[in-house]
């Protein structure tokens, strides 16, 4: 929607000014100065907003840490290769939360340090135990600074960029609000440097992005994801009930506080129940197994576990616990779940009733190969 249409439908932003948990994130560029580095006034000024927001219980998710560990490095940019990276960011990220502590002190105030990876967060034990962790911060004032754990992240697990993490971190801890702060002061309908690119001030559903072009990250070179992966993280939180608000760093009061500044994305969705966001988007799949069409019927349409009975192939190494992909006889995906078995010992259950199973290979059998609620639909 554009300024103008957007004033014709006298906007307002529901549940910006009134929200009281709410997730920031901040992007790489908005953190580091032009010369490579940690720009410690820009920390200091965002801070200085997140202290004033009274009231509200606040996480920041902080990227900066490849960006901040580049010049002690002596690296001219971010490398390309994942074990740069990931030294970038083991002495990047100590060096970024000592400059939030600073800056949080200055107003008596401390943060804690929250590293997360996507594949133990899809986990039930471990997004609980993330949740209490949060909580806990919450209750004593702290406030948590949130980053990916890149240090022991590999390729395939990997976020690789925050957005999305902040968009499962604002669902993890059911906040009313997440707020993407970075370089560029909003969505536009094209690359922002291309003259005659129009600023959206609204999305309201999938229908206002039709057309937008979503580029990759602009001209300072550490950020990430460009605004494509925004865009997808605001589909996840605004698909799970939480508005979006994207701002440029420099703007972050006025977004925090509901002025119509930057991008404002509503809500499309309801809430979800916790984990299964994370294990639809956040987790990798580490095999698969074939369901025949009565399984996909009681999966998709009944809301059914799945019985070993139902199961006609299985593919990949996978161990118990461990996310796999659901498919059809034709191999499209309709679902993911944590599976109950490892993959070795599948073959031997395929088509065979429970009862039966329970009866010749003992109690320990008699079980759904993925339990109704460990499973998440991905097809409509
Ligand atoms: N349609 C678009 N609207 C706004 N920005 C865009 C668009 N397409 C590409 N971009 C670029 O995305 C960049 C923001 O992404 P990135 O650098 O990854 O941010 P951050 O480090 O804050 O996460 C902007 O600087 C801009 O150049
Ligand atoms: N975890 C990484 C974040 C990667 C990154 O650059 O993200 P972003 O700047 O948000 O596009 C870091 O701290 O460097």
């Amino acid at each position: 929607m554009s300024d103008a249409d957007a004033a014709a439908r006298v906007p307002g932003r529901p549940g910006v000014s009134d929200a009281r948990r709410v997730v920031v994130k901040v992007g790489s560029s908005s953190l580091t100065t032009a010369a490579g580095g940690l720009d410690a006034d820009r920390v200091d000024a965002l801070v200085d907003v997140l202290v004033k927001q009274d009231g509200r219980q606040i996480v920041l998710v902080s990227s900066g840490a490849i960006a901040a560990g580049l010049a002690p490095l002596g690296l001219p940019r971010r490398p390309a290769d994942l074990a740069r990276q990931q030294a970038a960011a083991s002495v990047g990220q100590g060096l970024l939360l000592a400059r939030y502590t600073a800056s949080f002190a200055r107003y008596g105030r401390r943060v804690g340090q929250v590293l997360l990876t996507s594949d133990d967060t899809s986990r039930r034990a471990h997004y609980r135990n993330a949740y209490r962790t949060l909580d806990q911060l919450f209750a004593m004032g702290v406030t948590p600074v949130v980053n990916e754990n890149d240090t022991v992240a590999t390729d395939e697990i990997r976020f690789g960029d925050n957005d999305r993490l902040a968009a499962l971190v604002a669902h993890l801890v059911r906040a009313d609000l997440l707020v993407l702060l970075s370089d560029v002061d909003a969505l536009y309908d094209g690359d922002p440097a291309r003259p005659g690119a129009r600023r959206i001030s609204e999305v309201m559903g999938p229908d206002d992005l039709a057309g937008v072009e979503l580029g990759r990250a602009g001209r300072a070179g550490v950020g990430t994801g460009g605004m494509a992966t925004k865009v997808e993280a605001a589909a996840i939180a605004t698909g799970a009930g939480i508005p979006v608000v994207l701002s440029a760093a420099s703007a972050a009061a006025d977004a925090l506080s509901g002025a119509p500044v930057g991008t404002y994305f509503a809500p499309t969705g309801r809430r979800a129940a916790g984990r299964l966001l994370w294990l639809a988007h956040a987790s990798t799949p580490r095999g698969a197994v074939t369901l025949d069409d009565g399984a996909v019927a009681a999966v998709t349409e009944r809301g059914s576990s799945l019985l070993p009975a139902g199961i006609t192939g299985v593919e990949g190494e996978f161990t118990a616990g461990e996310p796999i992909e659901l498919r059809d006889g034709e191999g499209r995906v309709i679902a993911r779940g944590l599976v109950n078995f490892d993959a070795r010992e599948i073959p031997r259950l395929i088509g065979r009733s429970t009862h039966e199973l329970a009866r010749d290979l003992g109690p320990a059998y008699e079980r759904e190969v993925v339990h109704r609620d460990d499973l998440v639909l991905l097809r409509a």
